[in-house]
């Protein structure tokens, strides 16, 4: 901590996860923190997420690890079917996950937010910021802070307004995510020998690229993602084509027609690389500063690794030397992140996890990494 009378402040764009998890590390390191959030109503829309344990450790750092496993599970088996046939049942068992809703995981982290004091804004636009850390709005009132964390999305205000350089790429698959009831009986009776409690992710690469990914967030809610390409127009329709998918996979009837009932959103993969995750003052973490393709399910467990770390590296500089801090804490952590964003993003180009066993050798590294014992505290990276 620092010995100086004044207390650190932070302005944080975004009350995403990222936002949020800088938020709660840098309050519990002492900082005064506020965020900016435009949405009327602090929510999160998304609908399932897996978290492994680079980010479940940092929610253990935070002490939210009861409440995180109170609303959450984890799948006996990640399996993986080709053609409705099963290719993999992978347990994992070395390796710490849960499947939640985003809902859950963003009300345990607004909640943890505010008991650790800090001011969160709702229906506050940030337009942009400057290296030497003054942060504004749309109506443009300014913030002055010492650090500023621009969590706000691939779209990042904050990073387009420092004119920081980017690179997108879109792969050619894209998804639509969708929460329903579980129906387990119901499923159970149709297909008996299937562990609906599962994670199974259904591939069909013939006749045609359909893939229902089905995961179990907790007791009573599904997440069921529908990918397809692009330019399929009936498979990247919303609301689903639901003869289409009924007809690819009839076992999954009565969820696909839950999924059906719901207005939803096809997302395009694409993958954001950024010049610099970092100007003076300023750091970005999240889909601002390494959005990736969803298929190791890290894109929400990278925002919170990195919005963890962040913090800690600027809690540990002195004032003046933040932006020396975060230029160093993006040298330490960003490569782990950018072998993220290169696999994921070679897994969405070949559709390579419908052949099974994915998760071992090095595609586990950024699971297995501990940023609560950073590399930033070894002699050598
Ligand atoms: C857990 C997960 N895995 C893989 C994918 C994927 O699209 O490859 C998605 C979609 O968001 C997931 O949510």
């Amino acid at each position: 901590m620092s010995s100086t009378p004044h207390r650190r402040h932070a302005e944080v764009s975004g009350a995403g996860f990222a936002g949020l998890t800088a938020s709660i590390a840098l309050a519990r390191q002492g900082w005064t923190v506020r965020v900016h959030e435009r949405a009327e109503v602090l929510r999160e829309q998304g609908a399932g997420i897996v978290l492994w344990q680079n980010s479940l450790r940092v929610l253990d750092a935070f002490g939210l690890i009861d409440e995180i496993n109170e609303g959450s599970m984890t799948p006996p088996f990640y399996e993986t079917r080709m053609q409705n046939s099963i290719v993999s049942d992978e347990a994992m068992p070395d390796i710490w996950w849960r499947t939640m809703t985003r809902p859950f995981l963003h009300s345990v982290l607004a909640n943890a937010a505010r008991r650790e004091g800090v001011e969160i804004l709702t229906g506050s636009t940030v337009a942009g910021a400057t290296e030497q850390g003054t942060l504004w709005l749309e109506d443009g009132t300014e913030f002055e802070a010492d650090l500023i964390i621009g969590a706000d999305g691939v779209g990042s205000p904050v990073r387009d307004s420092l004119g920081i350089e980017f690179d997108r790429q879109t792969s050619r698959d894209g998804i639509s995510r969708f929460l329903v009831p579980r129906k387990k009986a119901e499923l159970q009776a149709i297909e008996p020998d299937t562990d609906w409690d599962n994670m199974i992710d259904f591939w069909n690469l013939e006749p045609r690229v359909l893939r229902v990914l089905y995961t179990p967030a907790n007791e009573n809610e599904l997440y069921i993602a529908l990918m397809a390409p692009s330019d399929d127009p009936d498979g990247s329709a919303v609301p689903i084509d639901l003869e289409l998918w009924k007809s690819i996979h009839p076992q999954l009837a009565p969820v696909l027609d839950e999924a059906a009932k719901v207005e939803g959103k096809y997302y395009g993969y694409q993958t954001t690389r950024l010049e610099q995750w970092t100007k003076g003052r300023v750091a970005l973490v999240g889909d601002s500063a390494h959005a990736m393709c969803p298929a190791l399910a890290q894109g929400g467990g990278c925002a919170i690794m990195n919005a963890y770390t962040v913090a800690q590296a600027a809690s540990e500089s002195d004032i003046a030397g933040i932006p020396a801090a975060l230029v160093e804490w993006e040298r330490v952590e960003r490569p782990i992140t950018d072998r993220c964003q290169d696999r994921s993003q070679e897994y969405a180009n070949t559709r390579g996890m419908a052949y099974g066993n994915q998760f071992t050798g090095d595609v586990n590294e950024t699971t297995l990494y501990d940023p609560t014992n950073s590399h930033r505290h070894d002699a050598v990276v």
